[in-house]
């Protein structure tokens, strides 16, 4: 039975304005909407150059004499920081950039047609914002589209075959790609945590694959508003391109926010919470979050990978042990997204309500 928190609905007549439309005409006090005081101030830590999220050379993985030093790097990565930057990771060049141009045309569109692709009563997929369930909630200051892609039957058509066909196209080819990136990461990761490789890739067999473009207008009070407020993600694994050269993306890092600088040509990989519970909390899924400016507009695509939604999520089999107990309680996927969106709402973290308690004894 579903317990009271889980049950969640999501935007139910509840219209969420398009930032990107507020801005046509310039404005210089920010709507008290977007006015946050629920978010740490956006201080960009800067002073420390040691402090730079760690780059991962996927190249170097494969090469003999470097694949150990840059595995204890991915290792580190992601155990210390949960997010690093990946580069020569062989997703064409060409092929990102015809995606970079089509997406900044998409948000571009009329609003008239974008409002055919705007997020219904019942889902969150389209064009809106993230689980908003009243009209006195404080909105972050961007536009996003949030689609699912694979497997196939999860694809809605009213969303999909409506749009622009040439999105449509490097869509496909971007996500084929960048779901191959996945599937390689997620075996490296694998023989970093010695988990058995084919526990691993059973469990991404027809996994979930959705996105979210974001949109960052720039914003007249940016001290006061929050492009995107601090979250950890659902997925498994995420892989984001900056579009642009506008910093923004901050992640915590020991009680800071330090910032993501944009890497050309580089694609910046986060642990989200599944990879957190699969890995028995050795990989970490960090609290990030965009911080808006007052002059340059940013974009941005994630890329979310998850497991079969058929499947249940708990510590791998491979990596728990005598001496290495459980620290989640394994439950369906399904019922783990569920919960996630209504802890969201919330404001709180759903891994906290499926963490192990130290007198807990684990039955799987
Ligand atoms: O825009 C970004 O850089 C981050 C977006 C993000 O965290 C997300 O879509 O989950
Ligand atoms: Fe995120």
């Amino acid at each position: 039975m579903e317990s009271k928190s889980e049950k969640v609905v999501f935007g139910a007549s509840i219209v969420v304005p398009s930032v990107l439309e507020l801005t046509k005409h310039p404005i210089s006090k920010l709507p008290l909407r977007y006015e946050r005081d629920d978010q740490d101030p956006p201080i960009v830590f800067n002073g420390d150059s040691e402090l730079s999220v760690p780059v991962v050379d996927l190249h170097r993985l494969a090469i003999g004499d470097f694949a150990a030093a840059e595995m204890e790097k991915l290792h580190s990565a992601c155990k210390e920081w949960g997010f690093f930057q990946i580069i020569n990771h062989e997703v064409p060049a060409s092929l990102v950039n015809e995606f970079r141009m089509e997406i900044g045309s998409f948000f571009n569109l009329p609003y008239e047609e974008k409002k055919l692709l705007w997020q219904s009563r019942e889902n969150q997929e389209g064009f809106g914002q993230l689980c908003v369930v009243s009209e006195d909630q404080k909105l972050d200051w961007s536009d996003m589209f949030y689609i699912l892609i694979r497997p196939p039957n999860l694809r809605k058509p009213h969303l999909f075959h409506n749009l622009p066909p040439k999105l449509r196209e490097a869509l496909e080819s971007y996500t084929t790609e960048v779901q191959k990136l996945a599937m390689i990461i997620l075996n490296h990761l694998a023989e970093a945590l010695k988990m058995d490789g084919e526990e691993m890739r059973e469990l991404f067999r027809d996994g979930v694959q959705s996105m979210r473009m974001n949109y960052y207008p720039p914003c007249p009070e940016p001290d006061k508003a929050i492009g995107f407020s601090a979250h950890s993600d659902a997925n498994a694994l995420t892989i984001l391109l900056q579009l642009n050269e506008t910093e923004g993306l901050q992640i915590r890092k020991d009680g800071r926010w330090v910032s993501v600088k944009p890497i050309p040509n580089a694609f910046v990989v986060n642990i989200g919470n599944i990879i957190e519970i699969v890995s028995n909390g050795v990989y970490k899924s960090i609290e990030h979050r965009v911080t808006s400016n007052c002059s340059k507009e940013r974009l941005s695509v994630a890329t979310f990978h998850s497991p079969n939604l058929s499947l249940e999520l708990g510590p791998a089999k491979s990596v728990v042990g005598p001496h290495n107990p459980p620290k989640f309680r394994t439950v369906p996927l399904v019922k783990y997204f569920k919960g996630y969106f209504a802890k969201k709402v919330e404001g709180k973290s759903y891994l906290d309500q499926i963490r192990m308690q130290t007198n807990e004894v684990s039955c799987s």
